[in-house]
């Protein structure tokens, strides 16, 4: 069955002044799906987001946000999301329930208070004061909020920017009952295993463009595996063999020369073969050698780098 997606975006376009944050980028996030936006220091996320919260207008293109213009009809839109504010909005002396109490007077059937701050994995924090609530916890609280008027889309903004790794596990099992239960999700992340443990599908924004999108999968492929070894000291990188067709590269990785072979296709494993085969007619060591599929960090590095050339 064929739904409106969620959100839509198509040939958005937001300049501050002469500069030109986001260039003209397009994308659809379908109904219980959670897509990402990744992108480079200044790429246009936090400005895509906002308008797709309704705090701006698009100066060129077309918004939609539950079939409808976030900025024109923010009334009929406002009350359907929900957005992570950063922790600035508490009062730091009110309990974690009565920052939550508080909130739910601003919203329209909200839910239950218990429920919200069990939702964020909060129960046993209920009594504490905000101000003694770890950098984690708070962005929690916030997480409950967000949630309190059961929206229909969420919008997270570095929802654990600054967790420790157990805290943002916990905040990534929160986000994924969520969609679970049918809430579409639109997350900005720098963390690319953010990314990859949480999004049915994401987009890389660089200087306001979207360079690449799709499932991890999809992203990931065409970018080839990988064949990489510490540069035997007594070779040059002319000498080393060409592998189904793949030419080494050189890096430098923690101060040390490094071989990197990028095989296309099937190559793997045949590469593999070939330069073990080579390596023992040489007489050559391999330290260091690994080989495995590119990640979503190739990828963004990659995108990236090719991007400003
Ligand atoms: N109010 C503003 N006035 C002028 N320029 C702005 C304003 N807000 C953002 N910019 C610029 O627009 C570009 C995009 O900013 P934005 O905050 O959307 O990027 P981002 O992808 O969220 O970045 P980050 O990952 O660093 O948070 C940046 O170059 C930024 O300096």
């Amino acid at each position: 069955m064929h739904t409106d997606p969620s959100i839509s975006v198509e040939g958005l376009r937001q300049r501050y002044g002469d500069f030109e944050a986001v260039a003209g980028i397009s994308f659809e996030v379908a109904a219980g799906e959670l897509f990402a936006l990744l992108g480079t220091n200044g790429a246009g996320k936090t400005t895509t987001l906002e308008t797709l919260e309704g705090h701006r207008a698009a100066h060129a293109g077309t918004v939609r946000v539950l079939g409808r213009d976030p900025h024109r009809e923010r009334r009929a839109v406002r009350p359907r999301i929900g957005i992570m504010l950063q922790e600035g909005g508490f009062f730091a002396d009110l309990t974690v329930a009565e920052t939550v109490d508080h909130w739910r007077g601003f919203t329209p059937a909200p839910r239950d208070r218990d429920e919200a701050v069990a939702l964020a994995g909060l129960s046993d924090k209920a009594g504490v004061r905000v101000r003694q609530l770890s950098g984690g916890q708070k962005r929690r609280l916030d997480l409950a909020l967000a949630l309190l008027g059961r929206p229909a889309v969420l919008f997270l903004d570095e929802p654990t920017t600054g967790m420790d790794p157990e805290a943002r596990r916990t905040t990534w099992k929160i986000v994924q009952e969520v969609v679970a239960d049918g809430t579409t999700v639109l997350l900005t992340t720098h963390y690319l295993e953010e990314a990859e443990h949480l999004a049915d599908r994401l987009a890389i924004l660089h200087r306001g463009r979207i360079e690449t999108s799709g499932t991890v999968e999809e992203v990931v492929a065409g970018y080839g595996d990988r064949i990489t070894f510490h540069m035997p000291d007594h070779l040059q990188v002319a000498e080393l063999p060409e592998l189904r067709g793949a030419r080494p590269d050189m890096t430098v990785t923690g101060g040390r020369a490094v071989a990197v072979y990028t095989v296309n296709g099937s190559g793997l494993q045949a590469g593999l073969y070939d330069l073990l085969r080579w390596a023992d007619e040489e007489r050559v060591r391999l330290d260091g050698l690994e080989a495995r599929s590119a990640s979503l960090e190739d990828v963004f590095l990659r995108t990236a780098e090719g991007a400003d050339r």
